[in-house]
């Protein structure tokens, strides 16, 4: 049964009203603030057991709170600004040199703006990314355990904390800052997902990143159990600006907002196993990060390629998209084919496949909305079996959006 902007049913025979009229409007909210409620409530919840007078009123919705926080926070200079300029604003990790110690909390939303108007009409048809976030970069230098903060306010909504290390530099007091904060944090707000960016490994030896880890990992564990709190929500990442390690860190933060991972990962395992596919990821174009993969190992090479091959697509549309002229579309669909240009295609949508020639292993890319896109990488000679696997595709795609369309509708 369909259901107007204003909640009231329509039958399926005229389309009038024929029941009585839900309360308020409906709402269309993204998976992201779903998941974001629901850390909310949780949080709220454990608030009020311990003393109801000083629990958090219960959410009022996203429209009244806003969009979903990602919180960027750590030491000065250890990379905060860097992270978000270059993963949610596309600028060139060299470029980064140049930035100045930010001063004030910046509160940012994910856009680009493709250097081409067309594209950025005909691509992206606007500025958000399918993921309807805000990444707030805290100064090093703020002490958000003032009382004068309202840590509420700060606090009580947010994804995800990132908290950046970094690991070229001394990072025992980066230790110390984050431990202190966790155990404030966690009488209150003890759901809150924490995430340890250890960052800059760039020019590091693999062994020496992996003894960084083990340490910043003990030192966080012994002084949280010295201080009774055990299996506190902390995940670590080994991050830099000059690879693909940042993009595959925020895509794992991300993922565990999205309340249907389980769905979305199991129709991409069974693409993979249906169609030969080494790895299937399901890509935020605007920011390749991927919001699902199928449940096989990621390795980074297959990740590295499929997001170049984004970049490829994007940069191609951008210097040879153009947006076709009224007259022009109107020859296509006259005659002798009369008929609309998207029936006379096979898919209306972006795809496209290339075979490297070493490894003679297909990429596919096909995209499922304005937002997201699937790219595959198949398995050696998979290339001659083309035919079904496309289909394989479009069933796939199918699904991800039907997927998407009743995780909304239910709410
Ligand atoms: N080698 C290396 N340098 C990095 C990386 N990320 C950031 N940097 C450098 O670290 C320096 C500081 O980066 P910022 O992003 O300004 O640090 P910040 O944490 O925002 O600093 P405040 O604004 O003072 O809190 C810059 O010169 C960056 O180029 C990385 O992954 N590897």
């Amino acid at each position: 049964m369909n259901l107007l902007q204003n909640g009231r049913r329509r039958s399926k025979q005229d389309g009038t009203y024929n029941g009585p009229a839900r309360q308020g409007p409906v709402r269309h909210i993204s998976t992201a603030s779903l998941s974001l409620e629901r850390v909310y409530e949780q949080n709220r919840a454990i608030a009020q057991k311990k003393d109801a007078a000083t629990a958090p009123a219960p959410a009022p919705g996203p429209a009244a709170k806003g969009k979903p926080r990602l919180l960027l926070m750590g030491q000065r200079r250890s990379g905060k600004s860097s992270i978000s300029s270059v993963v949610f604003h596309k600028m060139p990790p060299n470029e980064t040199l140049f930035l100045e110690s930010t001063a004030r909390v910046q509160k940012d939303s994910m856009q680009w703006v493709p250097k081409n108007e067309n594209i950025y009409n005909m691509l992206m048809g606007g500025y958000s990314s399918f993921m309807d976030f805000q990444v707030w970069d805290f100064p090093g230098q703020i002490d958000f355990m003032d009382p004068t903060f309202n840590l509420d306010a700060i606090f009580g909504e947010i994804g995800a904390l990132i908290w950046v290390i970094d690991a070229q530099d001394d990072y025992l007091e980066a230790v110390n800052r984050l431990n202190f904060t966790v155990l404030n944090l966690q009488p209150n707000y003890p759901n809150v997902n924490v995430e340890v960016f250890i960052h800059k490994v760039d020019g590091l030896s693999d062994d020496f990143r992996l003894d960084i880890q083990r340490d910043i990992m003990q030192r966080i564990q012994d002084e949280l159990s010295d201080n009774g709190v055990e299996n506190a929500p902390i995940n670590f990442h080994l991050t830099s600006i000059y690879d693909h390690s940042i993009f595959e860190a925020f895509s794992k933060v991300i993922q565990k907002l999205i309340p249907h991972l389980p769905t979305l990962e199991a129709l991409l395992n069974n693409l993979c196993r249906a169609s030969g596919f080494e790895k299937a990821y399901l890509f935020d174009v605007l920011s390749k990060i991927y919001i699902a993969t199928d449940s096989s190992p990621v390795d980074m090479p297959s990740y590295e390629i499929c997001s170049d091959y984004i970049d490829v697509i994007v940069d191609i549309s951008e210097i040879y998209g153009w947006a076709r002229p009224k007259e022009y579309i109107e020859s296509l669909e006259g005659p002798p084919w009369n008929h609309k240009l998207e029936d006379q295609v096979a898919c209306k949508d972006a795809e496209s496949c290339i075979v490297l020639s070493d490894g003679r292993r297909p990429i596919m890319l096909r995209e499922v909305n304005k937002y997201l896109a699937l790219v595959m990488v198949g398995k050696e000679g998979s290339y001659s079996k083309m035919c079904v696997i496309t289909e394989n595709v479009n069933a796939t795609v199918g699904g991800l959006l039907k997927a998407f369309e009743i995780t909304k509708a239910r709410k």
